[in-house]
């Protein structure tokens, strides 16, 4: 049987580099992943970034299979389509590994609980090496929606809550930031900071993604000028993403076109907050 996954994107509350807890706001940029076993060649395709690295896509099949405590088919068709620029601190692997798990297990007709489905791609994540806490709290924020705040080092889920509905609008730039070579020890240094950022995010979450964003712009050296202008011209929050070097920023719902000519900025993918699923 042919099995279709879906996932979608988040953008960052709290990076869980410096202290370990990390939050996101789920939005609706969507992943979809459609995975047919079948012939004698394991085969995968990233239609929205063809010469992408295909090692973490592969890496969820087989520990799908391990967790399913099946066998790998000789064979088999992947394929990956997504809305999320890859790369660019919006969480672009999570909510792959999340979307072809799901493939997968739906091909297979296995049952497994959201959480578990999400840890395990996680651990995939890890595997392939794509992540530095295993960001637990994007592939959450990516499949649960709404808000969340997680511990990565346990991979435990502190706060999830829904906040509503609000336009979201991304400054994705082409240039991309992989894993490795970020300022690790730096960004290590912010933990007292990111800490007090936990409790500002339940109530919030806005201010908190502002903070958060200057904050890790300044350590990484990532023009945070975008998430500025934005504030003056009236979002609610703004800032980098992830490790950038997109910019995410929080709009009253309806206000994104207004926004736009406000503001001047241009070339913004255009999302909206996600809502809680269960
Ligand atoms: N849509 C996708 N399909 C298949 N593999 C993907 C996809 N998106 C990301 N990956 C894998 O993850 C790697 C990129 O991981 P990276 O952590 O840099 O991206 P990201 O998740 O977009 O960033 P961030 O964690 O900062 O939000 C790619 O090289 C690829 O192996
Ligand atoms: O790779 C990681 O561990 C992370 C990546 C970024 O998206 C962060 O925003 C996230 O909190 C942790």
């Amino acid at each position: 049987m042919i099995g279709k996954g879906t996932s979608y994107g988040a953008v960052s509350v709290i990076n869980a580099m410096p202290c370990g807890i990390g939050s996101t706001i789920g939005i609706t940029l969507r992943t979809t992943a459609v995975f047919n076993p079948c012939g004698q060649t394991r085969d995968v395709g990233i239609s929205n970034d063809p010469s992408e690295n295909k090692e973490m896509a592969r890496i969820c099949v087989a520990e799908a299979y391990k967790a399913m405590g099946m066998e790998e088919p000789e064979g088999w068709l992947l394929n990956i389509s997504s809305e999320i620029p890859i790369s660019r601190g919006l969480k672009s692997s999570s909510s792959a590994c999340n979307a072809i798990l799901s493939s997968v297990l739906l091909a297979e007709r296995f049952d497994m609980e959201k959480v578990d489905k999400i840890r395990l791609g996680v651990n995939c994540a890890r595997k392939a090496k794509v992540t530095v806490t295993g960001a637990f709290d994007d592939a959450c924020g990516c499949d649960l929606g709404g808000l969340v705040i997680t511990d990565n080092r346990k991979d435990t889920i502190l706060f999830h809550e829904d906040i509503g509905e609000y336009d979201v609008l991304i400054y994705s730039p082409k240039n991309k930031i992989k894993k490795t070579g970020l300022p690790l020890e730096e960004l290590r240094k912010l933990s007292s900071r990111s800490e007090k950022l936990v409790e500002l995010a339940k109530t919030d979450p806005f201010k908190a993604m502002t903070e958060n964003g200057r904050m890790i712009a300044a350590v990484s050296g990532i023009d945070n000028t975008i998430a500025e202008i934005a504030l003056e011209n009236g979002a609610l929050g703004a800032g980098v993403s992830g490790s950038g070097p997109a910019v995410a920023m929080i709009l009253e719902k309806g206000d994104a076109e207004n926004f736009v000519e406000r503001s001047g900025l241009i070339g913004l993918i255009s999302s909206g907050t996600r809502g809680v699923q269960e």
